[in-house]
């Protein structure tokens, strides 16, 4: 089974987690493509949902699901989003696509987070994909500079501006082994909007795909 038919499968076990629920939040990035393309099937259920970046409004919108604003919708009762790496205490990397200020604006304003993944992203210690950091564009030296203290090797991901007018840093070699302290200090340098790391905010659902069909971890 290759990556994306484990993307497709877990997508597919995600729906489970939409029904009742007329208003959802979508995250962004390939394993929810299948999810996207899945919920045009339900579409007569929805009302809407909430995007995560202008890639998912656009595919929203192309099966034919209205897409709502968060200041209109009021919380959310499921955010369903990938992840770059998950731990076993839920605690995710995110941001590979870029699109991890929204990701956590959603994940934050929702009542149960389901991280949807093919069994690769499984990982005991976060750190090991480059951990983005989204900039304002005129503290991106400074930021970078801020970041080598902190024993990180911060590469500019060039030619790439996020739907909310920034940069990206992406963080090599950090050693996360606390990821709730690093998201926090991160968070604290003047100039960075947010980080990837979703620890103060973890997932309450994890479903893995693997060839072997999909684990569904919950929270005890
Ligand atoms: O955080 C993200 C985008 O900003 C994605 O959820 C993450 O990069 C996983 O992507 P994919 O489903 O394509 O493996």
């Amino acid at each position: 089974m290759t990556p994306d038919e484990m993307k497709k499968l877990v997508a597919q076990a995600a729906l489970e987690y939409t029904k009742g629920h007329a208003v959802l939040g979508i995250g962004t990035g390939s394993t929810v493509n299948h999810l996207i393309d899945f919920l045009a099937d339900v579409k007569g259920d929805i009302e809407g949902a909430v995007s995560s970046s202008v890639m998912t409004t656009e595919r929203l919108k192309k099966v034919g699901i209205p897409v709502l604003d968060l200041n209109d919708t009021g919380p959310l009762e499921v955010y369903i989003d990938g992840a770059d790496e998950v731990n076993p205490h839920f605690q995710m990397l995110k941001g590979g696509g870029g699109a991890l200020t929204r990701e956590k604006i959603i994940g934050a304003a929702s009542r149960q987070f389901i991280c949807i993944a093919d069994e690769s992203k499984a990982v005991d210690v976060l750190g090991k994909f480059p951990l983005p950091v989204e900039v304002i564009p005129m503290s991106r030296s400074y930021v970078a500079r801020e970041l080598v203290k902190l024993g990180g090797q911060p590469v500019w991901r060039e030619n790439v501006v996020t739907d909310n007018g920034n940069v990206i840093l992406d963080v090599h070699n950090l050693t996360i082994l606390n990821p709730k302290e690093m998201e926090q200090t991160i968070n604290n340098i003047p100039g960075v909007i947010t980080n990837g790391l979703f620890a103060w905010r973890p997932a309450d659902v994890v479903l893995l795909g693997g060839p072997n069909g999909v684990r569904k971890l919950e929270k005890r």
